[in-house]
Parts: structure tokens; C-alpha cells; sequence
């Protein structure tokens, strides 16, 4: 009967709220169930109703969850907020414990932890990513995947006529590619068969349930996750699936280090071959690893710090890549100006007898000079931003630029998908594909500052692959459009509510070799 009370009251809420709530866009905060009306009300289409409530709000509102969740989140995409919180301030804010707990799946890696053990990863990741043979294994090992997974599909595919998700392929090379990179392992995802591939269900479903946790009562999701029911228990064989997979190549890698001798991986390393991973150079600084954070388990540790890079990196990139080709079908203009770019700079592959390592030398001395094509994947990724928003924490209270006071039971929540898209920070034509606006005169790149352009974020925590992403794209994006043409089959895709930004329907196409 009790509950009959409730859940009369509850509806009629809901329904007040609908019909009577405040006409100027804004959510309203309603006794008992806060802004719940409004955002069930605009579920379906969350990432455009929150361009709607920045657009109204002067760029910042505090969102209020029913009043038995801990839900306070305020929402910002001012770039005086931004630049605040992520440089001029940035000691005072993390990802917090609550973000930490939200997505424990990530364990203790660079992605959810602050201080110390962060401190930690940004210093391995930035001494990988500066070693003197990274740039070498990034670029080869990216073509070898296009020569030997990416061209044999696209030709595969032109040949019968077949259609295919454009999506799922991207996502397969950047596994292989990023596995590659971090574990010196081949899942060989890629191939003209598309065998199973269980992480390319898992990671994104995986992203969801961050997401629900956002919403549902910590008390909630915690209680289902105890009696392993629903989301919460998909999200446990979600992350086995993941956790089997890096924990295989651990203990792989292990072996094989074991078998060579650390004495020769070493040499490797600093010496005759290319190929550097992360988990190597990880495994041989273990003690030193151990030590400096008195870390219990090494190989969960090994796991989450893997796992954090093979995430940022691999999602990120694929799903850039699906907008990338998605925006150039709606924009011929654009992908005819790339085209000329790329005849006028570099020697198509066919005219180099299809060798690979022609093109590869000529890529190398020419990326830097495709400035359209660069700028082009600026502007993909300013109106679709892989990531689409970011958390952050304050540690003690604090008063943002905008006037707002902050405090520790907040998470300040960087819409970055919204701020592409602001009339005040980009101009009347912020809905319009323009490369030109990431292209001064004289022909040269126009970078805008990270509070502004807050794609790969700004400060001592921005986007370590940042380089990576556009080397990769640019690969890619050659090879694509100067050997083949994409048939977009439907031309209104809108992203889905994830903190990775993917299209919510497959991104099915033809493909035709070009004449
Ligand atoms: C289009 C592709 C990419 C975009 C748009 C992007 C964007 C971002 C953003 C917005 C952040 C800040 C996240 C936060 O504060 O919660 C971030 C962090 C990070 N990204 Fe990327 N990223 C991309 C690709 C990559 C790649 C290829 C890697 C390579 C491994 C990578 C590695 C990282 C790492 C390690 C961090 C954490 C940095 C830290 O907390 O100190 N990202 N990225």
C-alpha cells in the first residue's frame, strides 16, 4: 500500500513537472526528485539538450539529482572555468574519490587516480611516448595494419559490393594497432573474415554503466552490484572479458622475458630493434615500480596501467575516425580540397607500385605539410570530441571565474561535446564544417588556446596521445581517400550518451576503389 502511495506521488510529479515546469529551458529543481523530470524528459536526445542548457545558462549550471541520490554535478563550459580549473588552479582539483569509485573497472590507472600514483603514470607514459624509437614503431606499425588488415577489407568488400560497419573496422584496427603498441601482441582483429572479438562489445558497454552510475544512487548501484544483477553484473563479465585479455599478455609477455633473458629485452630496447612496448619497459622496471608506491599486487597494477592507455588510445581514435569520414561524405567540398592536398603533396600508393615503404618514407618527410588535412581532423573533433566530457574534483572549496563556489561534494563536469558548438565561443557558424577556421594566413595552422579548444583538455593533465591521434589519422585518412571512395548509406547520425562519443547507430557504408 505504502509503496502504491509512492509511486502514485512519484508519477504525479513527473507529470507536474512536465506540464508545469519553468518555460525558459532550464531544468527545474522539483522537491524530492530535483531535475529528474527534465532529464528523463530529454534522454533520447541528451547531448543536444545540453548544448541547449549551456547556450541559455551563460555557459554554466549545477545540475541536482533527486534528493536521496549524491548527484551534484556542475556543468561548465566556460573557458575562463576551464582554463581555472585545469591549469591556473589545477593543485586543487582531481578525479576525486567518487569518480574513482564510479569507475573502479579502471583500477588504479592514469584515467581515475590523482596525486602520487598519477604523477606516477604521467611520468611512464611520458617517458613511452618520448623514447627515441616510439615515433618509428607508432608510424610502422600503423601502416603495416592499413597494408595488412584495413586494404584487404576495403578491397574485400569493393570487390563483392558488400556493405559494412565502418565503425566496427576502425575499432579492430585500433585495437590491433594499440595492443600492438602497448603489448607487443597481435589480436589480429582485422582480418577479411571480422572474426569475434569479444572487447569490441565489451569496452563501450563497459562505458555505459560509467555513465548510469552518474545517475543511479550510489546506495542503488551498489546494493545491485552486491547481489550481481543487471547493469552491475554486466559490467562484471564486461570487465572479465577485458581483465582476460591483458592478463593473458602479461603473462605472455612475462615469459617471453623470461625465456630471452631481461638482459636481452633491455638490449633491444635501447639498441638493434624498432619495437618498444609499454608492458616491457613496465615488467623490467618492476622492482623500481614496486618500491617507489609500495604497490601490493604488480600484475593488477600492470593491468590497470595497461588497461588505462589501451582504452584513452584505442576508442578515442576509432571513433574520430568514423565522424572524420562521416562529416567528409556530407561535405564534398571539403574531401575535394584533402584530395587535392594529397595529390599535390604526396605520391599515391598505386603510383609507387604498391610499396608500402615508398610510402612510408614519403609520408614521413611530407605529414607535416598537410595542413587542410590536419586541420580538417581539428574541426571533426571539435564538433564530434571523442571524449565527451571529463570530471573533475575540488579539494577544498573554491571560487570559480564565473562566481560560482565549489566545494568537494561537487563534480565539475567539462561538456566538451557542448562546447564545440557554443555561438560564444565559435561564432554564428559554430554548426558549420569549416576546417578554414584551424588555418591561418599564409597557409599555416591556427592553434587555439586549450581552455578554448578543449578537445584533448588543457594543462598538466591533457591528452598524452595527442601527436599519435594525428599521425594515425593522417595515415589512414590518405590511404582511404586516395585508393577508395566511401558511400555513407544514411546521412543523419546523431552520437550516443557515453563518455566516448560513438555513433548511436552502426556506420554502415559501400565502398568503390577510385578510378
Ligand atoms: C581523438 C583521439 C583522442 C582524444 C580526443 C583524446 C582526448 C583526451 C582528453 C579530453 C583527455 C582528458 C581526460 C580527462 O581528464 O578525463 C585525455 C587524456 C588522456 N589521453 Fe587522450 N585522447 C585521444 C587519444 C589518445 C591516444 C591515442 C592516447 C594514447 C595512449 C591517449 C592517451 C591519453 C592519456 C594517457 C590520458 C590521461 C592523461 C592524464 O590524466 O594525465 N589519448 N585524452
Amino acid at each position: 500500500m505504502v509503496y502504491m502511495v509512492i509511486i502514485t506521488l512519484l508519477i504525479s510529479f513527473v507529470f507536474c513537472c512536465y506540464f508545469f515546469g519553468k518555460k525558459n529551458g532550464l531544468p527545474t529543481n522539483w522537491p524530492l526528485v530535483g531535475m529528474l523530470p527534465a532529464l528523463l524528459k530529454n534522454a533520447h536526445r541528451i547531448n543536444d539538450f545540453m548544448i541547449e542548457v549551456m547556450e541559455k545558462s551563460d555557459m554554466i549550471f549545477q545540475i541536482k539529482g533527486p534528493w536521496f541520490t549524491n548527484m551534484n554535478l556542475l556543468l561548465t563550459v566556460d573557458p575562463a572555468n576551464i582554463y581555472h580549473v585545469s591549469s591556473k588552479k589545477f593543485g586543487n582539483y582531481g578525479k576525486g574519490a567518487k569518480l574513482n569509485e564510479i569507475l573502479e573497472p579502471l583500477g588504479d590507472g592514469i584515467l581515475n587516480t590523482d596525486s602520487n600514483i598519477w604523477l606516477f603514470h604521467r611520468n611512464v607514459a611520458q617517458s613511452f611516448t618520448n623514447h627515441p624509437k616510439f615515433h618509428q614503431l607508432l608510424v610502422n606499425t600503423t601502416f603495416q595494419k592499413v597494408e595488412s588488415g584495413l586494404i584487404p577489407i576495403l578491397d574485400h568488400v569493393c570487390k563483392d559490393g558488400i556493405e559494412i560497419d565502418l565503425h566496427d573496422v576502425f575499432s579492430r584496427f585500433m585495437y590491433d594497432v594499440m595492443s600492438i603498441i602497448m603489448m607487443d601482441h597481435d589480436p589480429s582483429s582485422l582480418t577479411v573474415e571480422l572474426p569475434n572479438f569479444p572487447l569490441l562489445k565489451a569496452v563501450p558497454s563497459m562505458e555505459k554503466v560509467g555513465i548510469s552510475r552518474h545517475v543511479v544512487p550510489t546506495c542503488i548501484w551498489k546494493f545491485q552490484r552486491w547481489l550481481n544483477v543487471g547493469e552491475e553484473k554486466r559490467l562484471k563479465q564486461e570487465t572479465k572479458i577485458v581483465d582476460d585479455f591483458i592478463y593473458e599478455c602479461i603473462d605472455r609477455k612475462k615469459e617471453k622475458i623470461l625465456i630471452q633473458g631481461a638482459s636481452s629485452s633491455s638490449k633491444d630496447i635501447d639498441n638493434e630493434v624498432s619495437h618498444v612496448d609499454l608492458l616491457t619497459l613496465l615488467i623490467l622496471d618492476e622492482n623500481k615500480n614496486t618500491k617507489s608506491l609500495v604497490i601490493q599486487n604488480n600484475d593488477k597494477f600492470l593491468r590497470d596501467t595497461i588497461t588505462n592507455f589501451f582504452l584513452a588510445g584505442g576508442e578515442t581514435t576509432s571513433v574520430a575516425l568514423g565522424w572524420f569520414f562521416y562529416l567528409l561524405s556530407k561535405n564534398p567540398r571539403v574531401l575535394q580540397k584533402i584530395k587535392e592536398e594529397l595529390n599535390t603533396i604526396m605520391i599515391p600508393l598505386k603510383d609507387q607500385k604498391n610499396n608500402i615503404d615508398r610510402f612510408l618514407r614519403n609520408f614521413k618527410e611530407v605529414s607535416n605539410k598537410l595542413i587542410y588535412l590536419h586541420a580538417t581532423i581539428c574541426e571533426v573533433l571539435r564538433l564530434y570530441p571523442s571524449v565527451a566530457f571529463t570530471s573533475h574534483t575540488p579539494v577544498e572549496p573554491d571560487i570559480l571565474p564565473s562566481g560560482h563556489l565549489v566545494n568537494p561534494n561537487m563534480q565539475i563536469i567539462f561538456n566538451l561535446y557542448a562546447m564545440g558548438r557554443m555561438k560564444s565561443i565559435w561564432g554564428d557558424d559554430c554548426n558549420e564544417f569549416k576546417p578554414e577556421r584551424f588555418i591561418s594566413e599564409g597557409n599555416v595552422i591556427k592553434h587555439e588556446p586549450s581552455y578554448k579548444y578543449s578537445v584533448f583538455s588543457g594543462g598538466p593533465r591533457s591528452c598524452i596521445g595527442k601527436q599519435m591521434v594525428f599521425i594515425q589519422m593522417k595515415i589512414v585518412a590518405a590511404i582511404v581517400i586516395q585508393n577508395y571512395h566511401i558511400q555513407v548509406k544514411q546521412h543523419d547520425h546523431v552520437p550516443d550518451s557515453s563518455f566516448i562519443l560513438h555513433m548511436k547507430d552502426e556506420f554502415k557504408v559501400k565502398v568503390f576503389r577510385s578510378q
